[in-house]
């Protein structure tokens, strides 16, 4: 039987020090750290993400900023809301809610957001920061995968590390954080030749490809960690909707050591993540006034 990574668990932790931490700045500071989401439209993934993060930011005493805007917004209204976010110096955080409608272009709106602001870490300052190894806001899902490893003591200097899938929001940051901690990175995507020959060499599986069940039994090195950061919506035969990741959980968990479940794995982590980035980017504006 496998270890469980229990990100709920975790990122409930998470939450009582930020909250403990915030209570503490904000008497000294004068106001709460302030973070403002910013959704279009009616994904249902989104909302889900959002309204736990509203959840989280009330309990640890964050103020939320967040809009919800019809799928009709234009680019120019979407880009002025970010304007007015970064003038807001009640507001430490903004996120930009992906994916967007089609007829918004996110690059350029990404581009819009202060990067002192960018939560996300998806501005190209700060993916930069993470790509030169210099301090910055960091994308909060692999931050939160990053952590999930530190609190089960997972060794990952020197290990062999696959991730799987290349996205801006996962994969690529993913990968750059594990080569920071000096692992030995490969990453697949939807050209790799053969992916079980590279995913059953991994001491550390990192799965974010978007595909239920991508991942099988004979994906993996008996004895690995498997993350699973895939989030998928399935309707059963029965009708009923479920969550599931990127990985085949009842066939993957007998052989190894390691796997973090869908949900209450990585999902709570990253929205932990996001609760620490907005603080961390708080105490760089308010720390002024507090020495
Ligand atoms: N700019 C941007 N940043 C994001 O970080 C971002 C985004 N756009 N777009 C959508 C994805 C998806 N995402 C999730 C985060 C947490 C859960 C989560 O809390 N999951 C829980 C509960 C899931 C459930 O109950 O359905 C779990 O896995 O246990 C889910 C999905 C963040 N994303």
């Amino acid at each position: 039987m496998a270890n469980l990574l229990d990100g709920k668990a975790l990122a409930q932790k998470i939450r009582i020090q930020l909250q403990q931490e915030i209570q503490s700045l904000q008497a000294q500071a004068g106001r709460p750290p302030g973070l403002g989401v910013l959704m279009v439209g009616e994904n249902p993934a989104s909302s889900v993400y959002v309204r736990n993060k509203e959840r989280a930011c009330e309990q640890v005493g964050i103020a939320s900023f967040g809009k919800h805007f019809p799928t009709n917004i234009t680019q120019a209204e979407l880009t002025e809301v970010i304007h007015s976010l970064n003038q807001n110096s009640e507001v430490d955080g903004i996120l930009l809610q992906l994916p967007l409608p089609p007829h918004l272009n996110a690059i350029p709106l990404l581009y819009e957001i202060s990067p002192d602001k960018d939560v996300d870490g998806l501005h190209p300052v700060n993916m930069g920061r993470l790509v030169r190894g210099e301090a910055g806001l960091r994308s909060c899902t692999p931050a939160g995968v990053m952590q999930l490893l530190r609190e089960y003591e997972i060794e990952v200097t020197g290990k062999d590390v696959v991730v799987v899938g290349a996205s801006i929001l996962v994969g690529k940051p993913m990968a750059l954080m594990l080569l920071e901690a000096e692992s030995t990175v490969s990453i697949t995507h939807i050209k790799t030749k053969d992916l079980a020959k590279l995913t059953c060499e991994a001491e550390i599986l990192v799965v974010a490809a978007g595909y239920p069940k991508l991942i099988t039994a004979s994906h993996v090195k008996p004895g690995a960690v498997v993350v699973d950061v895939g989030i998928n919506r399935l309707t059963d035969y029965e009708g009923r909707k479920r969550i599931v990741g990127d990985v085949d959980f009842e066939g993957v968990e007998p052989l190894v050591d390691y796997i973090s479940p869908v949900p209450g794995g990585v999902g709570p982590m990253t929205v932990a993540m996001l609760l620490q980035n907005t603080l961390w980017s708080y105490k760089q504006r308010v720390g002024k006034n507090l020495e």
